[in-house]
This record gives C-alpha cells, sequence and structure tokens, in this order.
C-alpha cells in the first residue's frame, strides 16, 4: 500500500459531498491531474451523485464551480471505501461516530484518514481525530487533520488560500500534503494535532459571538476585542491540552479565526448575525441550510475548558445565549463586568 512504500496514492476516497467535502475533491482532484489518481466522493443523495457524474457539478452546495473529471461519486460507500488508501471525512461532527461505526469494516487495511471536521463531540469532549482513532481503531500517525483559514466557496473559485496538514507522524503530513497541492491551495505541514483542531473547534464559537455583535450593530472595536479575546481563550485551552502555543498564533489558529469571523461565507458567523439581529436559535436552525458546528460545539467546548479548568469567559457567554440563559443583550454587560487582571493571565 502507498502510506507504507511511500508511493502517492492511487484512489482517495471523500466521505461526505457537502461543502467543504466537493471543495476538497475537487482540491484533490486539481492535485491528481495527469497522475492517473482517482478522487471517489461519497455521498448520501442520489441526485447529488448524479450530478456529479454526468456533469461535474454539485449544484446543490456549490453552483457555480466546474468539478475535475477525475472526480466520480457514489452513494455505496463500500464500493467508494474500496482499495482507497487516504480517505477524507467531512461530515457534520455530531454525526461522525455513528457514521464511522458503519463504515469500520470497509477501509483497506493501511488507510490513511483525514478528517476536515471542526467539531467537538457533544457528551464526550473529543476532538474529531480521538473519535477516528477510536472507531477505526487507528494509530495516531494513521489519522490526519487538515484545518486553517478555509472557506469552502472561496477555495472552490481557486483562491489563494494556505492550510494546515496536522499529524504526530510529520512523514504522513507530508505524505497528505503532497496530494492536496494544485496551484491554488498551500499546506504547511503540523506535529500539533491538538492545537490545530482546537483552533478550528473554537473559532467557530468565537465566530458566532462575532456575529452576534454584528447583528447588534456594534462597530470594530467590540469585534476585534472579542477576535482578540477570543484567541486568548482558544490558546488557553489548547495549551492545557498539550497543544503549542504557535500553532494558534498561525493559520489554524489565528488565520482561521479571523477568516471565519470576518467572513460573510462562514456558516458560524452568519448563524451568530442572526442571532444578534432578534431571531431565536429555533429560527436560526430552521434557517441554516449548512453546518453549523459552533452551535453544537460550544456546549462541548465549555464543558471541556470545565473539566480542564480552564477559562473561557466569551464560549461560556456564548453557550449561554445558545441554550436561552442570555440574551444577545447580556453579552457585552457580562463580558465587560468581570473582574480586571492582566492581559497575559
Ligand atoms: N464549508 C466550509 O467552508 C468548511 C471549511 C473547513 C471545514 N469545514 C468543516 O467541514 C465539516 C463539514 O462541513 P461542510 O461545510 O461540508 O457541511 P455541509 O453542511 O455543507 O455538508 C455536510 C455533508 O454531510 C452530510 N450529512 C449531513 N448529515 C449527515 C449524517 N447524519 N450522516 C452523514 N452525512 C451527513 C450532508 O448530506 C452533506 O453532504 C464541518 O465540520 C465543517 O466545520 C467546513
Ligand atoms: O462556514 P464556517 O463558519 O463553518 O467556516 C468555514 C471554515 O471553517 C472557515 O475556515
Amino acid at each position: 500500500m502507498s502510506f507504507v512504500d511511500g508511493l502517492a496514492p492511487a484512489k482517495v476516497a471523500v466521505l461526505g459531498a457537502g461543502s467543504w467535502g466537493t471543495t476538497f475533491a475537487k482540491v484533490l482532484g486539481d492535485a491528481a491531474e495527469g497522475t492517473g489518481r482517482s478522487i471517489v466522493l461519497w455521498g448520501r443523495r442520489q441526485e447529488v451523485v448524479d450530478q456529479i457524474n454526468n456533469h461535474h457539478r454539485n449544484p446543490r452546495y456549490l453552483s457555480t464551480t466546474a468539478l475535475p473529471v477525475n472526480i466520480t461519486a457514489s452513494t455505496d460507500v463500500r464500493e467508494v471505501l474500496a482499495r482507497a488508501e487516504l480517505v477524507v471525512l467531512a461530515v457534520p461532527a455530531q454525526t461522525l461516530r455513528e457514521q464511522l461505526r458503519g463504515w469500520a469494516g470497509l477501509l483497506a487495511p493501511d488507510a490513511v484518514v483525514v478528517s476536515l471536521m471542526k467539531g467537538l463531540e457533544l457528551g464526550t469532549d473529543q476532538r474529531m481525530s480521538q473519535v477516528i482513532e477510536q472507531e477505526l481503531n487507528l494509530t495516531p500517525d494513521r489519522v490526519v487533520v487538515v484545518s486553517g483559514p478555509n472557506l469552502a466557496m472561496e477555495i472552490a473559485r481557486q483562491e489563494p488560500t494556505a492550510s494546515v496538514v496536522a499529524c504526530a507522524a510529520e512523514s504522513t503530513a507530508k505524505w497528505v500534503a503532497e496530494v492536496c497541492t494544485p496551484a491554488y491551495f498551500r499546506p504547511y505541514t503540523n506535529d500539533d494535532v491538538v492545537g490545530v483542531e482546537i483552533g478550528g473547534i473554537v473559532k467557530n464559537v468565537i465566530a458566532l459571538c462575532v456575529g452576534i455583535c454584528e447583528g447588534q450593530k456594534v462597530g470594530d472595536n467590540t469585534k476585534a476585542s472579542v477576535i482578540t479575546r477570543g484567541l486568548a481563550e482558544t490558546t488557553r485551552l489548547a495549551l492545557a491540552l498539550g497543544g503549542k502555543a504557535e500553532t494558534l498564533s498561525g493559520l489554524a489558529g489565528l488565520g482561521d479565526l479571523v477568516a471565519t469571523c470576518s467572513s460573510s461565507l462562514s456558516r458560524n458567523h452568519t448563524a451568530g448575525r442572526m442571532l444578534g439581529e432578534g431571531l431565536t436559535l429555533e429560527e436560526v436552525n430552521n434557517r441554516m441550510t449548512q453546518t453549523a458546528e459552533g452551535i453544537k460545539s460550544g456546549r462541548a467546548v465549555k464543558d471541556l475548558a470545565a473539566k480542564m479548568g480552564v477559562e473561557m469567559p466569551i464560549t461560556n457567554a456564548v453557550v449561554g445565549v445558545l441554550e436561552g440563559k442570555l440574551t444577545v443583550d447580556d453579552l457585552g454587560p457580562l463580558l465587560l463586568a468581570r473582574q480586571l487582571k492582566s492581559e497575559g493571565d
């Protein structure tokens, strides 16, 4: 198998044909041009699969993007996973464990598994790489995380973007980075899986808060304050879990936080804005057609931080709003009334 012998994979499976799964398949497909490598997408809906196979498009998620012809799709996960040396997972975080239980016996014996997801599991407070290791019985050297300032729509338009490919084993990270490097996408490797995942998870909660600010029509000072203090609490959590500070000041930390908190393309930012405009969470959920991980992961982040003894005031306040214990108007006064302290604490 190629991971073992160092050769590039001949087949890559991407499970999840939503916005990011389809876009990342395009990244892989463009990078594979002329190599003979095939990219096979698993989708739940026959109409999505048919559109990809017959028209090289996924109009449900990426209406204007033409997909490379080396991408095919199927609803048959067994067929998609057969002999795939690299398996990329892009389903909503809270559904991953259940999905993996159905897929576990179908993976090729030496497959490397990549998580594209930015969520924390409710109830267990586990990161997606931990769920993957447990359910597929994989060692950390075969589990990779891709994360960074990666708004799918911009990458689908081939706008220059950098990202992070993280794995405990540098050789695996390099192996994966080499197959996802088309001209418009530049991955950097990193061995700090914890820092990379925590950056991607918590930025969604902070983006909900910035979105709330936007919905309330407060200005840039407020948003910059939330982003900066949001990074401080994200870094505290990452460090407590064994992550590195420099990861949080890199693409998967600051980079992703800035992209998500500034962009109207972000689903978390958009969901926050609607809350700030006065919609209830139920109304927001009814309007969202794609996954905004922060809505559910917020609670898991709060629980994990409490378990680790890490102070995360912005996360706690956002969860208070999501759970109906605080109104959006409570947020500013609550956060500002906290006891004064040193910026570095
Ligand atoms: N969209 C982005 O810009 C982006 C970028 C980076 C990371 N991510 C992360 O990637 C992950 C997937 O996000 P997305 O943008 O592709 O979401 P999406 O909502 O666009 O697509 C989710 C996909 O999962 C499928 N799905 C939904 N419920 C499912 C279930 N119960 N079981 C199996 N499949 C199910 C949907 O049919 C769809 O194909 C999230 O964790 C997100 O945070 C997204
Ligand atoms: O649309 P969001 O809020 O899920 O953010 C998408 C990506 O994670 C940005 O890097």
